[in-house]
């Protein structure tokens, strides 16, 4: 059997992703690997992360190796059942708590939840508000279901396309969304680590405003007077999304930019 070192440059990975997939089976922590001695790997964890180095030199997402992903600070299980949270989507959960107040009480739907990672959160950061969340992918929702028990969130989960499954009379002081909103002739559709996930998570098939267009429809009849809807979308499609926002009837439309200095979140309010 190899030592941990030799395990770790057996396989033509990067360093780093050699490492988390080697933690996982050996239950190492990084600085017990650094010090690791000349011992040779027991034959399960060789047998075991060899299996997990091949998938993912076969382009696997790491995330869905290990089972999990961190997003705001706290770990999320995923599968290829949901869309791995991304770092931009943290834009929109800053930009949600900066607008709404996290001690005000209010009513907050997450549509499209994927693994939870958006209402989770935002449940635990204002423990205050009252979060419902949406997917129409039933898997998606077993997902959430589990992190939010995992992470002691109080999130209602409901099974349904947008805004149908949620009670009817309900109203929202804030709508956020991170949609489906990559165009459907996108290359990038077929590169890379997004090959894996849900193609339900990342296209609406179209021209990648599909989903934009119902939710901007569909966010007055559900917003409460002066409540707000905020989307996560691709960074060319900002005045697209003004555009659907000031057709839906909302106002002080404008979009956030992400780290990068592009597009990334719009909101607007009901008056
Ligand atoms: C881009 S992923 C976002 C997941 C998660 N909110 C996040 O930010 O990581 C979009 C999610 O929308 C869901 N979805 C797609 N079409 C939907 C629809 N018509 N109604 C509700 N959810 C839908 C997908 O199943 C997927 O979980």
């Amino acid at each position: 059997m190899p030592t941990l070192n030799e395990a770790l440059r057996h396989f033509d990975l990067p360093r780093l992703e050699a490492r988390l997939l080697l933690a996982q089976v050996s239950g190492l922590s990084h600085s017990a690997m650094v010090s690791a001695g000349p011992e040779p790997l027991p034959d399960a964890q060789w047998q075991a992360f060899s299996l997990l180095a091949q998938r993912r030199q076969a382009g696997e997402p790491v995330a869905y190796l290990l089972g999990e992903r961190e997003f705001y600070g706290r770990r999320f299980a995923v599968s290829p059942a949901v869309l791995i949270p991304r770092p931009e989507t943290e834009h929109l959960v800053e930009a949600a708590l900066d607008k709404v107040g996290r001690k005000t009480a209010a009513r907050v739907a997450d549509l499209g939840t994927g693994s939870g990672a958006i209402a989770v959160t935002l449940a635990l950061e204002a423990p205050a508000w009252q979060v419902a969340a949406v997917d129409l992918s039933p898997d998606a929702l077993a997902m959430a279901r589990g992190n939010a028990e995992a992470l002691g969130a109080s999130v209602a989960f409901h099974h349904g396309s947008w805004f149908a499954p949620l009670p009817a009379a309900a109203q929202y002081e804030l709508i956020v969304s991170n949609p489906p909103y990559i165009d459907a002739a996108d290359h990038h559709l077929g590169e890379g680590d997004v090959r894996f996930e849900p193609r339900m998570a990342l296209t609406d098939g179209n021209d990648g405003l599909d989903c934009l267009r119902a939710i901007a429809a569909g966010a007055p009849a559900r917003l409460a007077a002066g409540g707000w809807l905020m989307v996560e979308h691709g960074y060319d499609q900002g005045p697209a999304c003004r555009e659907l926002f000031e057709q839906a009837g909302l106002q002080q439309v404008h979009t956030l930019p992400d780290l990068a200095g592009l597009d990334r979140v719009t909101l607007g309010c009901k008056p």
